[in-house]
């Protein structure tokens, strides 16, 4: 579906999954966040959600799924949302399950981090990433696979890349965002079966691999004023807006397209929306998250690499548009 929505929804809850592989796990409680997607014309799986969490608020889980492991949770929730498509499901900060679409299998990620130096050696003269710096780097595995199984596989790869120079280690002499992701994949591809690997420099970029593809994000952010009812009475929002672009690397760059780039692209159409009302928007026809994306990717048609643009009103909640599949 070209168009989908996201809704989220947090609650507290007590469980025990304690078994033989893991006897660490007697009962303790966690704030859980649970997002789900739902393609456009379905019914409204944001209301729904919130319905069907409500019983496990403050609850004790293993009251209502017998072993309430992240795995079973998703699976408890998909049965109480089947208009659903992706779900996704956080049971700590650094970990939890997904389900990209109904017709998916269920997938453990974990997040976890390293901070190393880098520079990118054939960027043009004066380019800001061209000077020695470095980041905290965020990396998420993807895989079809325990959560154990991914802890271990990533306390094996730490060691590798935290506090260090990036250029130096083999593989990662240009080492951008999309190259470190496809270096983790094939240092994790035999141990794992991974999904996908992604990678983020900053708060507002990333690049996740697949084994196949490259997708690249740049996140911006602004403020807007929106009707909200019949009388013309304003409310308002602070958005933010993920523009993706999928591609092959350039062999040199190293990258699908420059992430300042993507931003200066952009940068026109992100000064239409920054501190307006989005009803007097130039050619934004309906003032929602669903059409504030469409606008953009209208506004974007000239790139070539532009796979889908997300627009969030509230963290966890708006719309995403896929242009490939429009
Ligand atoms: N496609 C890629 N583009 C860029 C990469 C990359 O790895 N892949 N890396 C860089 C730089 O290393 C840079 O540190 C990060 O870029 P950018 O997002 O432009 O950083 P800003 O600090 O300017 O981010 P803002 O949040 O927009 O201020 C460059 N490009």
């Amino acid at each position: 579906m070209p168009l989908m929505h996201a809704a989220s929804c947090g609650f507290e809850a007590a469980r025990s999954v304690r078994n033989v592989a893991d006897l660490r796990r007697c009962l303790h409680g966690h704030s859980f966040l649970c997002s789900a997607r739902w393609a456009d014309g379905a019914p409204d799986v944001g209301a729904a959600l919130s319905t069907a969490l409500a019983p496990l608020d403050y609850a004790d889980l293993n009251q209502a799924v017998a072993v309430p492991d992240d795995a079973s949770l998703l699976g408890w929730i998909a049965g109480h949302l089947p208009h659903a498509d992706g779900l996704w499901l956080r049971s700590a900060p650094d970990r939890g399950v997904l389900r990209a679409s109904a017709q998916t299998p269920l997938l453990h990620w974990l997040h976890a981090d390293f901070e190393a130096a880098h520079q990118l050696p054939n960027v043009p003269p004066g380019h800001q990433c061209g000077r020695l710096h470095g980041h905290g780097f965020g990396v998420t595995l993807c895989a079809a696979a325990s959560h154990a199984e991914l802890e271990q596989a990533w306390a094996r790869l730490r060691p590798l890349l935290h506090q260090r120079m990036l250029n130096d280690i083999p593989g990662l002499e240009n080492p951008t965002s999309e190259v470190i992701s496809a270096w983790l994949w094939r240092q994790l591809a035999d141990v794992l079966a991974l999904d996908h690997v992604i990678v983020r420099e900053t708060a507002t970029a990333g690049s996740q691999f697949n084994g196949h593809t490259h997708r690249i994000w740049k996140t911006q952010r602004f403020e807007a004023a929106t009707p909200f009812d019949a009388h013309g009475r304003y409310t308002g929002h602070s958005y933010s807006l993920r523009l993706h672009l999928s591609g092959q690397l350039d062999e040199v760059m190293g990258w699908v397209q420059d992430f300042g780039d993507v931003k200066t692209r952009f940068k026109p159409f992100y000064q239409q929306l920054d501190h307006y009302p989005l009803d007097q928007v130039d050619g934004l026809s309906v003032a929602n998250c669903a059409g504030i994306a469409q606008w953009a990717a209208a506004k974007l048609a000239n790139t070539p690499e532009l796979c889908r643009v997300d627009v969030y009103q509230r963290p966890g909640e708006g719309s995403l548009f896929s242009v490939e599949a429009a």
